[in-house]
């Protein structure tokens, strides 16, 4: 499912108070819009909406990410509503609309939102009331009322993107969240699990909150991955997904890339998952001459779904020919694609061995890499 994530950001943010509006200010020392966008950047292609004040704001703080910029407008429902009309014939099957204002969401709260939707036309994770509620009038208790069947209502709220713009442009009047707007188009909402890690930071306690739990359980890997590759008779070898002439070429099971080999490594070990040959057996014929690209993607995904983003890439290739540098940045773009990765977080470089041992002598290539995942 080709999924946008809308993340609507064109607030004031009147009750947080400060200098800069909520989405601006630094919690646990960034910018909670930062925040917010690295931990919504894995589940989908990024759209913000912003009020046009903040313009060379935000496309600062994005950098980096790959992050589309638009105006919002006077209320929460009009900003949803440019953001999707500005998305609109991009492909989209689906859209997870989410607050600026929430950047301790969980990957297990869009998750299960994205899951959902492959079975429900919307879905939005909500946590039912378990406080006693109270009517209350000049500082007194006048009633109560049942809390049986009451949630609280959180983001992500994820939509099927025809039936949701079709439901904003039918809109008229203002709603509290998307969910709102479904439902009056007739759209039934299916519940999913909220978190209580999920705040939307609204006033000005929240910010030491939210830092608390931003602080308090990033968890950063590193991974290593080494592989070498023997030459014999060709006329090209494969290194991070580029070809390039060569007298020799690079013996494998698969396309013998060995740069991308090293790097799959780094990450399954940073994730302790063992090698590309645990998940992709040499000795199973269906990976016979496969791209690549088959395994980085299978590592990447793997991340994404224990709740991780890859921090950086570094790899090194060790030979004496073909020359390297030439190619690095076709490479570092190659490698960037497939790991929907920005390039500036990439690093490929080379080295000889000063015509030492295997890879002087050119009977074959070296890689190794070092990879860091950071869950949030
Ligand atoms: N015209 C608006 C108003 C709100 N929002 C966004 O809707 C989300 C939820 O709104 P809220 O927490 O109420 O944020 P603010 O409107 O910024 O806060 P306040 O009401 O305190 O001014 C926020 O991510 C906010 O940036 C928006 O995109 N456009
Ligand atoms: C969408 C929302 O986060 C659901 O809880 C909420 O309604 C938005 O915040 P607001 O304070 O109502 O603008």
């Amino acid at each position: 499912m080709r999924t946008a994530i809308l993340i609507v950001a064109a607030g004031r943010g009147t009750r947080a108070g400060g200098t800069l509006p909520k989405q601006w200010q630094d919690v646990a020392g960034r910018p909670v819009a930062r925040w917010t966008l690295e931990a919504m950047a894995g589940f989908g292609d990024l759209i913000m909406v912003i009020h046009p004040d903040d313009q060379a704001r935000a496309r600062a703080l994005c950098t980096g990410l790959n992050v589309r910029l638009v105006h919002g407008g006077a209320d929460r429902s009009v900003s949803v509503r440019n953001g999707l009309e500005a998305l609109e014939g991009d492909g989209f099957d689906a859209v997870l609309i989410h607050d600026v204002a929430r950047p301790c969401v969980p990957p297990e709260t869009v998750q299960a939102v994205l899951d959902a939707l492959i079975t429900a036309p919307a879905a939005a994770p909500a946590l039912a009331v378990t406080d006693a509620l109270w009517i209350a009038a000049g500082g007194h208790v006048s009633g109560t009322r049942d809390r049986d069947g009451l949630f609280r209502a959180q983001t992500p709220q994820g939509f099927h993107f025809d039936t949701i713009l079709a439901a904003h442009r039918a809109f008229a009047g203002v709603a509290a969240d998307d969910v709102e707007v479904a439902r009056a188009y007739g759209i039934d909402v299916r519940v999913t699990p909220g978190s209580e890690r999920n705040i939307k930071i609204t006033t000005p306690e929240d910010f030491s909150r939210a830092s608390n739990m931003l602080r308090g359980t990033m968890d950063v890997r590193t991974g290593n991955g080494y592989d070498v590759h023997a030459f014999e008779d060709g006329d090209h070898v494969i290194l991070c997904g580029v070809r390039i002439p060569h007298n020799r070429k690079l013996k494998g099971h698969s396309d013998a890339d060995v740069g991308m080999h090293a790097v799959t490594d780094a990450l399954y070990g940073a994730l302790a998952e063992g090698d590309i040959g645990r998940h992709f057996p040499p000795s199973d014929p269906q990976w016979k001459g496969a791209a690549s690209e088959i395994f980085l993607e299978h590592a990447v995904e793997l991340a994404r779904t224990r709740g991780f983003r890859i921090g950086n890439v570094d790899l090194t290739l060790i030979c004496e020919r073909p020359k390297i540098g030439p190619h690095t940045s076709e490479m570092t773009k190659e490698m960037a694609r497939i790991m929907n990765l920005d390039p500036g977080r990439i690093s490929i470089k080379a080295t000889t061995s000063e015509r030492l041992g295997f890879t002087g002598r050119e009977e074959g290539i070296a890689a190794i890499a070092t990879a860091t995942l950071v869950s949030s």
